[in-house]
């Protein structure tokens, strides 16, 4: 199995420390949710996993090389415009590359993995069109799409759901939840404390320089946590349809 492991990772940005001393491991099956307040460091802990900012400490990631990296993580990142006039499959075959050989063309079974990656994501309709031409959320998907499609057994992404309608939001995670369940590890960072409440099995809070809680759901989105760190008031229930996390009041 591969976990993403983290040990005593720290990232100073311009002098300024982001976090400190960071340890944790996630395992295949987890629904990873990192919550935190704007500027708290999700986006930083993340790119700093995969080895792609200065850090101290380590990542199992960036100790990869490149290529066995891309093969073991796909990365979703917050940027999600697609600048290439090429067809929504074209942009999700791009998830295949790290699995093909130098001028090695797609085989069968990088098709099959283009194709389920594209109805997961409800594109088949859409996999002709010029991927530029799609609405900023159908282009979300085509990227998440290329993610699926890489198929490794870390999936990392950076608010993977915002821009996507209620349904799309719903199904998106739901995926995420599917790609667990079927032994991947997956870490995404998310503003919905009601998605990340109902669908994550794990929740990473940042927080004043680190990681402020690490555990379920409901041990986590704790009233007094929630004041803390966001500065609100919550409504926190397990209810016969799952837990349900609605934030009510600012409070400071
Ligand atoms: N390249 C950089 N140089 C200096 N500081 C940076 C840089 N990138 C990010 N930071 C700072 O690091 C801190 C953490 O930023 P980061 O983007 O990781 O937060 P975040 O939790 O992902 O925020 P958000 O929820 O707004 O996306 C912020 O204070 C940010 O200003």
């Amino acid at each position: 199995m591969t976990n993403l492991t983290l040990s005593r990772l720290s990232v100073t940005l311009r002098r300024r420390e982001v976090f400190r001393d960071v340890s944790l491991s996630i395992g295949g099956g987890e629904f990873v949710g990192l919550i935190g307040p704007n500027g708290s460091g999700k986006t930083t802990l993340m790119r700093a996993a995969l080895g792609v900012l200065p850090h101290d400490g380590t990542s199992s990631l960036a100790r990869l090389s490149p290529s066995r990296r891309a093969r073991t993580v796909a990365w979703m990142p917050q940027a999600r415009e697609i600048a290439w006039p090429v067809s929504v499959e074209d942009v999700v075959m791009l998830g295949r590359l790290p699995h093909l050989g130098t001028g090695q063309r797609p085989s069968a079974n990088d098709r099959a993995h283009v194709d389920k990656a594209l109805s997961r994501m409800e594109l088949d309709d859409m996999r002709h069109r010029a991927a530029t031409r799609l609405s900023g959320g159908e282009q979300a998907r085509v990227l998440i799409a290329r993610a699926l499609a890489q198929d490794t057994p870390i999936l990392m992404a950076d608010e993977p759901v915002a821009g996507l309608d209620p349904a799309h939001q719903i199904s998106t995670i739901r995926s995420f939840g599917k790609l667990a369940e079927s032994g991947k590890c997956v870490l995404v960072s998310l503003h919905d404390l009601g998605l990340a409440a109902r669908h994550c099995t794990r929740i990473l809070m940042m927080g004043d320089g680190g990681i402020v809680a690490d555990g379920p759901p409901r041990d986590v989105l704790t009233p007094d946590r929630l004041a803390h760190v966001f500065g609100i008031t919550a409504w926190y229930r397990d209810t016969d349809q799952g837990p349900v996390c609605q934030p009510l009041e600012v409070i400071r």
